[in-house]
């Protein structure tokens, strides 16, 4: 028998040998959908990038008057975004593709992703408009209604409610109320309710909008919206992306009739709702069929070009590498996500469980929130508010940098910790503010375990970059305990480290910025270290663009992780960026996991109505504290 390799991607290609006879001169697609932007970009057999292209949705399509890529209603929670200029955007990402060289006559399957749980609802005419597209006309122009000559459009609601939404309490406290509690919830579909989810926000859609509900004849998921696009009729939701619902049974690979009564607002009107929602295929990588005409016409796509289901942005982008179960990807773009490939299914309300978009047996563990990128630029327009009109960086990393962890400039000083949320947040489950707090840890001397929290004035300070990332790579490091095993020592195999991930792997466009992977490393740790996926800008069009390859050119029955180890060239595609584990440094943040959990506790407690925050089910001890005085948000 060979020696077994011990560098890790030779070790899986060991075990999985993968497919490598890759077909000569064959390309695949890859898109994503998200907040902001729509990236397309194209690889070759050996999953290497050949062109990327992108259409940013403030840049190009000020007209529809959105920031950040949405619209709002603060008066309600709402935050939306409307389909029409995503329609826009494909149509222009394409040509840009086109004009960079590509040439569409060599793709032979293409997949894609979409930013979870934004639903988007189809009018009857949507199928047949679809299916009848002409290639000299635009997407828009031929699927958006129009008041003016009164045309009948494709959509039965003019925007799709976003993941950033926060318009459905009353709906959740029903979702998490109707099978018993919030975690019964999350034990049938991997989550307990959350806002942006599409069971609570299609009750809602019912109630506030009840004729535009009773005109929708389909709906789907933005992910089943952009393949509906490329295939030329209503494509299905895709089988990891359905677990982003509320709606959907884990173990029973079928909708939940209980929660779809709830939805729908009664028995009678399940069947309807069923229908409308469609059928899920159980598999991430059969082929829905052949790409739309309108695109063989106007782009120059081959008519067999295959249209692999489309998954959400999350499930796609842990698609980009062959992640082991110990590894873990930080998403640093709008939102912070950060995602785990596991064989474990051990749902709890804190965080989220979903199928694996390609591989039975596996489950996608997520934890996300809503105040990734935004709330960091908050911070680094607060320390530079005039004169930073480039939005540089800079200023902010050198704060973060040059201040000491923690803000301890002496062993004694407390620990500052803070909350800094523009949005609403979904873990814990507060409104928007800021909050910090000055955390003295429990001390070796007193009897009691005995800690305080001090409230710090709620104004702008130097801090507060440094500040903001520890938190936020905190709260991470609170809700992801579970996962996380022991692991030798590199260096000295016969020492045990603390539970930390194996390595994290950073996406999204935070990743670029040295002083995030820095600061990531000392609060999560990492046995191997903080890496950076080394090709093109986007993890998760690439995830997609994966997906699509192992779906073409698989064997018969060959798993995605093999297919992709078989092909994976670590020097190439990934790359470290910063140091991981630091002894005593990681144990002086453990302590500090205590104190956020504190100041998470605080703030809840003192928000009226404030429920379930995520909390329940986390591991670890609570300190006793010593609570003083009380902290405003703005
Ligand atoms: N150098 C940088 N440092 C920190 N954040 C950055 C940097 N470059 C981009 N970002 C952040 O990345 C966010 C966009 O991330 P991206 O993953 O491209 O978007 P999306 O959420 O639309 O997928 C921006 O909101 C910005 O805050
Ligand atoms: O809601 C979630 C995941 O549950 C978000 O991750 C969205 O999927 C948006 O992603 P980005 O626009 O930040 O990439």
């Amino acid at each position: 028998m060979d020696s077994i390799p011990v560098n890790p991607w030779a070790f899986l290609q060991y075990f999985f040998p993968g497919n490598v006879a890759t077909k000569q001169g064959a390309l695949y697609m890859g898109f994503d959908l998200s907040t902001q932007q729509l990236k397309g970009l194209v690889v070759d057999s050996d999953l290497k990038l050949v062109y990327e292209a992108k259409v940013d949705f403030d840049e190009d399509f000020k007209k529809y008057g959105i920031e950040k890529g949405v619209l709002t209603n603060p008066s309600e929670g709402e935050v939306f975004a409307p389909p029409a200029m995503w329609l826009e955007a494909v149509d222009l990402v394409l040509d840009r593709l086109r004009k960079a060289g590509l040439d569409f006559s060599k793709i032979k399957g293409l997949s894609g992703a979409g930013m979870q749980h934004g639903t988007v609802f189809w009018s009857a005419d949507a199928e047949s408009l679809l299916g009848h597209l002409d290639g000299r006309k635009t997407l828009v122009e031929q699927l958006e209604s129009s008041g003016k000559d009164h045309k009948r459009g494709a959509f039965a609601h003019p925007m799709s409610p976003n993941w950033q939404d926060a318009s459905t309490q009353k709906q959740c406290d029903e979702f998490d109320d109707h099978l018993g509690d919030a975690q019964t919830l999350a034990e049938i579909t991997g989550s307990k309710a959350h806002h942006r989810f599409s069971g609570p926000q299609i009750m809602r859609y019912r109630t506030k909008y009840p004729t535009h509900y009773e005109q929708t004849d389909r709906i789907s998921l933005v992910s089943s919206f952009l393949a509906s696009i490329f295939l030329g009729k209503i494509a299905p939701i895709d089988i990891s992306d359905v677990t982003g619902m509320n709606l959907w049974s884990v173990s029973e690979g079928a909708w939940d009739d209980d929660l779809l009564e709830l939805a729908a607002g009664s028995t009678a009107a399940v069947p309807e709702l069923k229908r409308k929602l469609g059928h899920v295929p159980e598999s991430g990588g059969d082929a829905f069929g052949p790409i739309s005409s309108y695109f063989v016409t106007r782009y120059g796509f081959p008519a067999s070009c295959q249209i692999i289901p489309f998954t959400g942005d999350n499930p796609s982008t842990i698609l980009a590498l062959p992640l082991r179960p110990s590894d873990a990807m930080v998403s640093l773009g709008t939102s912070t996500t950060f995602l785990m490939s596991t064989p474990t299914w051990k749902p709890d309300p804190a965080y989220h469980f979903m199928n694996h978009p390609t591989t039975p047996g596996l489950y996608m563990f997520m934890l996300c929130y809503k105040n990734g990128g935004l709330a960091r630029e908050q911070i680094r327009d607060q320390l530079s508010p005039t004169a930073n009109p480039t939005k540089s960086w800079d200023a902010f990393n050198a704060a973060a940098l040059s201040t000491p962890p923690l803000s301890q400039r002496s062993p004694q000083d407390p620990m500052r910790l803070g909350l800094y949320f523009p949005r609403p947040e979904i873990v814990p489950n507060l409104p928007a503010g800021q909050w910090r707090y000055a955390y003295q840890p429990p001390t070796a001397t007193t009897t009691t375990t005995t800690s305080t929290l001090t409230p710090l004035p709620s104004t702008p300070h130097p801090d507060d970059a440094r500040t903001i990332l520890e938190s936020q790579f905190l709260s991470l490091r609170l809700r992801s305990t579970a996962l996380v095993s022991p692991s030798p020592s590199p260096t000295n195999p016969s020492k045990l480290l603390p539970p930390q991930p194996r390595r994290v792997y950073l996406v999204g466009g935070g990743s670029a910025n040295p002083a995030l992977a820095r600061l990531c490393g000392e609060v999560l740790g990492s046995v191997e270290g903080i890496y950076k996926l080394d090709i093109g800008s986007n993890a998760c069009a690439l995830g997609s663009a994966y997906k699509a390859v192992w779906a073409v050119e698989r064997e018969q029955g060959e798993g995605f992780e093999g297919f992709i180890a078989g092909r994976w060239d670590e020097g190439g595609f990934v790359r470290k960026v910063a140091e991981g584990y630091k002894e005593g440094v990681f144990e002086g943040y453990g302590e500090a996991v205590e104190g956020l959990r504190g100041v998470e506790e605080r703030v809840l407690g003192e928000q009226e109505g404030a429920k379930e925050g995520g909390l329940k089910g986390m591991e670890g001890k609570r300190t006793g504290g010593t609570i003083i005085g009380s902290a405003g948000g703005y």
